[in-house]
């Protein structure tokens, strides 16, 4: 089994009876999509809230209840894939072109939790080009704007055309090489009149699922808990 699955299947296990659950979108999740199917043909009461169309498309065809988000009282748990981890369980997400409906269910989600394969862990965010979601009027000028915070972006593509995410827009994969501030950086891109949303999650993952090789699974809970007291004793 590799990693991404082992991940996957077991933070299927956090999901219980009656919860409404934020279904992410990629192929670390996709694993606990399936598992959840099976889950709910064997009795498993829940219903999911997805995070993009294709996810929409998975659990129907595998007959997890859905609900749509503006009837959802509350989300249980959110659970979701990402492209890079550090040790204070910042994420880069968007790999997929989903980061905007990822990020909306995860704020709303009373717990958080992130599968990863460990070939997402890295010490420092920004090897992977950060996606920063952004209007098509204009785009170019916001392009300049992105840039002249410090980093070469690229307009994503389909075939020759832009991508175009779930919501109508654009996708610029910006090369940070190394971010230092988070939390400065998710502030100052969605500042930019032309952003929707970034891909930086900051300070949001409450529960991380690691997936190692050779079967192995490692477990973080209540992670942001475990950083505030930790910066707290500092
Ligand atoms: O837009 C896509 C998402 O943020 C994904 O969760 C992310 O790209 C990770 O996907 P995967 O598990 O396929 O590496």
């Amino acid at each position: 089994m590799d990693a991404k699955q082992i991940a996957g299947e077991k933070a299927a296990e956090y999901v219980k009876d009656e919860m409404v659950v934020g279904l992410g979108t990629g192929s670390t999740v996709y694993w606990t999509i399936v598992k959840l199917g099976q889950l709910v043909k064997n009795g498993l009461k829940m219903k999911g809230v997805p995070t993009s169309t294709k996810t929409e498309e998975l659990a129907r065809s595998l007959g997890i209840p859905l609900i749509d988000i503006n009837n959802a009282k509350k989300i249980d748990l959110a659970i979701d894939g990402a492209d890079e981890v550090d040790a204070e369980f910042n994420l880069i997400k968007g790999g997929g072109g989903a980061l905007l409906r990822e990020k909306m269910i995860a704020s709303l989600a009373e717990r958080f939790l992130v599968v990863v394969d460990e070939t997402k862990c890295v010490k420092t965010l920004g090897s992977f080009p950060l996606p920063v979601e952004i209007v098509p009027f204009g785009w170019q000028m916001t392009r300049n704007r992105i840039d002249g915070l410090g980093c070469e972006s690229k307009l994503r593509t389909a075939g020759r055309a832009p991508y175009i995410t779930d919501n109508g827009n654009f996708i610029l994969d910006c090369g940070f090489d190394e971010i230092h501030d988070a939390n400065g950086l998710n502030l100052e891109l969605n500042r930019i009149p032309g952003v929707v949303e970034n891909g930086l999650f900051v300070n949001m993952t409450d529960a991380i699922v690691i997936g190692r090789n050779r079967g192995k699974v490692e477990e973080c809970l209540f992670c942001r808990e475990r950083i505030q007291s930790s910066t707290h004793t500092k």
